[in-house]
């Protein structure tokens, strides 16, 4: 096994599934199964969700939500996010604890470093819920900071294209597709996967990133055993 201890992001918008709003169970309950198979193997899991498939600070503003409010919203979202993906962790056995960067127990515990760490050496899935606690952050953004505050070997981004392309695949059909790229080459590129603060946290603590397909089943035990899928980030 490759990596002892990961982050993994997964992103909000990929649990809608097919339906185009809310939480797809079918596709919950297979990220929960694939969870399950790696902490079989041991791996500390820490996880950061989003919360796309609710609500979006920026998109909330074309629909006259204050910016500052709105982000409040879109935190929420991570958090309703976190409860359904710790619910169905529990139903496979698994054990997970909510942890929240606003603070609002009895949700989740209040975020700690020591309190998550304690967590992911008992063996834990613990999901990091309200991304950074403020507003004009993102997911991606609470993602790298705690992947750095629990010393993660490496930033997982589940998500539902395969890697990185020159160009976003979804918009361009002839995009071709990285197996590796530097975090400078990211940013000279104006690539648009991941937020630029984000990637500059991830640059400057030395914390590689891969992004991968997390919809096809299987695919995090693979990328956790050091196959070469997806798109590795580094230095
Ligand atoms: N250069 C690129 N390579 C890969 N994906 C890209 C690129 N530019 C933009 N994207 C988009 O980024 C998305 C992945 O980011 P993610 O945060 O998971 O999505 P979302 O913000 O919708 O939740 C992909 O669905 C893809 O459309
Ligand atoms: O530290 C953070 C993380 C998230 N958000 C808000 O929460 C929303 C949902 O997160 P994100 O868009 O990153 O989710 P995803 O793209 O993964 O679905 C964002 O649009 C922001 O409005 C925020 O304000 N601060």
């Amino acid at each position: 096994m490759t990596y002892k201890r990961i982050l993994l992001k997964l992103s909000g918008e990929s649990l809608m599934g097919a339906q185009g709003h809310g939480i797809d169970t079918g596709r919950l309950n297979e990220y929960a199964t694939q969870i399950r198979d790696i902490v079989k193997l041991g791996v500390q899991v820490g996880i950061v969700i989003g919360g796309g498939n609710i609500f979006r600070g920026l998109s909330g503003m074309s629909k006259g939500v204050d910016r500052y409010k709105g982000d409040q919203m879109g935190m929420l979202a991570t958090v309703i996010n976190a409860l359904a993906l710790s619910s169905a962790l529990e139903d496979l056995d698994v054990k997970a604890r909510v942890l929240t960067a606003i603070r609002m127990e009895p949700v989740g515990e209040f975020y700690s470093k020591p309190k998550a760490i304690e967590a992911l050496e008992r063996g834990e899935v613990v999901i990091l819920a309200a991304g950074t606690g403020n507003p004009y952050f993102t997911t991606d953004t609470g993602s790298s900071l705690r992947g750095i505050e629990i010393e993660a070997d490496v930033m997982l981004k589940g998500t539902r294209v395969d890697g990185i392309y020159t160009a976003d695949p979804e918009k361009d059909p002839s995009a071709v597709k990285f197996d590796t790229i530097t975090y400078d080459e990211v940013y000279h590129r104006g690539l648009k996967v991941m937020d630029l603060t984000a990637t500059t946290m991830c640059k400057e603590n030395n914390l590689p990133i891969i992004v991968f397909d997390m919809d096809t089943p299987g695919n995090l035990i693979k990328v956790v055993k050091g196959e070469k899928i997806g798109t590795l980030v580094h230095n």
